[in-house]
């Protein structure tokens, strides 16, 4: 038996590294997926088999036999990698997985690669063991760009691990996508989580909540979730300004500067979460004609331009998220930087009112700079399963 698995990405309306740090965040899935395919293999004759990882996006595929993984999770002090319930992968964890990594050579150009492959490897042997098996992952999300590539990879990754384990008592013989249990969510959303610690460091775990659960729009503080309902649609462009970063990173670069700055940077996380926060007031706020709606906008046009600043004074823009953001302001549109930033995308308010012809104009030449334009639907399914 096969089980397919999607989980979507997401983008941070504002809040994000604040987040990390305890302010409110607001968030959307957007309808570009990470896809995975799972099945178990059946050992052959003398032979213990393999788990085969296959990354359509980069080219490449790695194996590791059975045999291999039981010989080097037989180290005592981790004990059985076996875990009923999710738990953080221990240091000792974290070093015997590591070896497991560095003996597949990755290419030096994808060496980015070794976290995913890192967190792939403790997901799968903490729920599978080291039973053979099969998974193939691709996506539609930019890597590493700030679209919660990274959250898409754990979740659909735990959803279909799971989906052929015990912890699920899901019916395998329905056809078509399925949407799982409240309880099935959470569990996979927990995995994906520690999945999402390996990659990230210090995840908020928003990226996860939003892929794991979906939704139109939510706000996250905590690890707490509420949805949130937009009375008027959203309508935003995403420019991905294709300078690779990695989200590690930024998270730690921000957590130096709360180290060397605490007070200011308290100040500034307290007036991201007030931003947030009038955000999604805002964004629920009905809206009866024409001019309540150019109110609406102009308003959260603002709100994203103060939460850039605060990004900025966190010191995770980039120069071109700048040049985006003034050759944007030239058709009077306001942007900000979604995700860790430091490169990857912007996010820009297209107002309900603004002309085909503006948006057209403003891509043309957003795409001149050698920027690459998304069109992305805002709010969406989360997690889905299919079995075949
Ligand atoms: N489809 C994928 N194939 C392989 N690795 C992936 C995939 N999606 C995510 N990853 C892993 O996630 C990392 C990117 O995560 P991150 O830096 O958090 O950026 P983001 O989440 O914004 O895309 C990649 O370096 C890789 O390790
Ligand atoms: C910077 C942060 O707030 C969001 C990171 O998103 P992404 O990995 O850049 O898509 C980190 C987090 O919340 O875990
Ligand atoms: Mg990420």
């Amino acid at each position: 038996m096969e089980v397919r698995t999607r989980a979507p990405g997401k983008i941070i309306l504002s809040g994000e590294h604040a987040v990390v740090h305890g302010s409110t965040a607001v968030a959307a899935a957007i309808d570009l997926y990470t896809r995975v395919s799972f099945r178990l293999l059946p050992p052959s004759e003398g032979d213990a088999g393999s788990v085969e990882l296959e990354l359509k996006d980069t080219g490449l595929a790695f194996s590791w036999p059975s045999s291999r993984l039981k010989e080097t999770f037989s180290f005592e002090a981790i004990g059985p990698p076996l875990s009923p319930t999710p738990r953080p992968c221990s240091p000792e964890h974290s070093k015997l997985i590591a070896s497991l990594v560095e003996e597949q050579n990755i290419p030096e150009a994808k060496i980015w690669l070794r976290s995913g492959i890192h967190a792939f490897l403790y997901l799968y042997t903490s729920i599978h063991g080291f039973k053979p098996g099969k998974v193939v992952i691709s996506s539609e999300l930019p890597l590493g760009s700030g679209l919660g590539s990274s959250a898409a990879f754990c979740v659909s990754l735990s959803g279909a691990l799971l989906a052929l384990s015990d912890a699920f008592s899901i019916d395998r013989q329905t056809k078509g996508w399925l949407e799982l249990e409240l309880s099935e969510l959470e569990l996979v959303n927990k995995w994906a989580f520690e999945g999402e610690k390996i990659i990230h460091g210090k995840p908020s775990g928003i990226d996860n909540t939003v892929s794991t659960f979906g939704g139109s729009m939510i706000k996250f503080r905590s690890g707490e979730l509420t949805h949130i309902r937009s009375s008027t649609p959203l309508r935003m462009l995403i420019t991905n300004t294709k300078v690779g970063r990695n989200t590690k990173a930024l998270v730690a670069g921000v957590s130096e500067r709360v180290l060397k700055h605490p007070d200011a940077m308290a100040a500034v996380f307290r007036a991201v979460d007030s931003i947030s926060k009038e955000l999604s007031v805002i964004i629920e706020s009905p809206t009866s004609d024409d001019v309540s709606i150019i109110a609406k906008e102009e308003k959260l046009e603002e709100l994203m331009e103060m939460n850039q600043g605060l990004l900025q004074c966190m010191g995770v823009s980039h120069a071109s998220i700048e040049t985006v953001l003034r050759t944007t302001l030239k058709y009077k549109l306001a942007s900000k930087l979604t995700g860790a930033g430091g490169g990857g995308c912007v996010l820009t308010l297209l107002p309900t009112l603004l002309s085909t012809k503006i948006v057209d104009k403003v891509i043309a030449e957003l795409e001149s700079c050698g920027f690459q334009c998304l069109k992305a639907e805002v709010g969406g399914k989360g997690l889905e399963v299919c079995f075949s």
